[in-house]
């Protein structure tokens, strides 16, 4: 069965994508076969793999969207994805922020994405969205369409903080459009084991969620790396694959794989 997996967080550079990308990779090295989709009109995602706006991407998420709002037949799966390496991934570009508005009006404007994953579930183990930092239509379009969210949040005071906003919108969203949606976890990103900060931060959002909220063992360390394999379009685990971010991002795919063990 496929698990989709939204990769949500309000605040801006939490590691989002860098999540996004590297967990998809590592389940893609298990043998999974992953779907990650560039939800955000930055287009990060996209860029980080070398695509850019001057290269010919000819169907997007949002070409998607739009014809699921039009009412349209979607075109043949092989017209858009692009397929790097082991994974698949469905790109983005800035047309996705003129869907975000025209969805203000749609009929059923939460469950555009959603109608768009039923075409695909069947061929992926995992689907993985890429969310942008905001609470906006496209992030509550994800929330509707997925399984489950990883929350990524960095070792910071404002980060931790605006876990409180982002938790009180999943359960909304859990009690309004999609009762299936469960937290796999709260993912410290960032991370440095040598700064009291990060411990402190660590233990405040292990006080106030743990309890609730499952928050990952393996923590996401910062390492210039990271940076550096974006720039070459490369996973860090392919840049790089005995840095520690790579290791991490690796023994994150093996818990997200137990946990799903032991919940089945
Ligand atoms: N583990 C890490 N160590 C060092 N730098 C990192 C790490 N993870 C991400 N970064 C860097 O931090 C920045 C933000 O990361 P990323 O783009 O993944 O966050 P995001 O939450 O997707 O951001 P946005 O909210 O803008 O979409 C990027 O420049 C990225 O290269
Ligand atoms: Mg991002």
């Amino acid at each position: 069965m496929c698990k989709i997996t939204a990769v949500v967080n309000q605040k801006g550079g939490v590691g989002k994508t860098t999540t996004t990308l590297n967990l998809g990779y590592a389940l893609a090295e298990k043998g999974k076969k992953v779907l990650l989709i560039d939800l955000d009109p930055q287009s990060s995602l996209t860029v980080s793999l070398g695509y850019d706006d001057n290269d010919s991407i000819t169907t997007t998420i949002a070409s998607l969207m739009s014809m699921v709002i039009e009412d349209e037949e979607l075109p043949d799966k092989k017209e858009y994805i692009i397929s790097v390496g082991a994974i698949d991934v469905i790109p983005c570009n800035i047309e996705l922020s003129a869907i975000e508005v025209s969805l203000v009006n749609a009929m059923s404007r939460e469950m555009i994405l959603k109608t768009v994953m039923q075409e695909f579930k069947e061929y992926y183990d995992y689907i993985i969205i890429d969310c942008s930092p905001s609470l906006g239509m496209l992030t509550i379009n994800a929330l509707a369409a997925c399984n489950s969210v990883i929350i990524p949040v960095t070792p910071e005071y404002l980060s931790a903080k605006g876990l409180e906003l982002l938790l009180r919108n999943i359960i909304r969203v859990k009690k309004k459009i999609n009762e299936k949606i469960s937290i796999d976890g709260i993912l410290l990103t960032m991370y440095v084991e040598r700064m009291n900060l990060s411990k402190e931060i660590k233990e405040m959002i292990e006080d106030a969620y743990g309890k609730t909220v499952h928050i990952y063992t393996n923590r996401i360390p910062k390492s210039v790396k990271v940076g550096e394999s974006t720039m070459k379009n490369k996973t860090i685990i392919e840049y790089a694959k005995n840095n520690k971010v790579a290791i991490a991002y690796q023994e994150l795919a093996k818990e997200v794989l137990d946990n799903e063990c032991s919940t089945n």
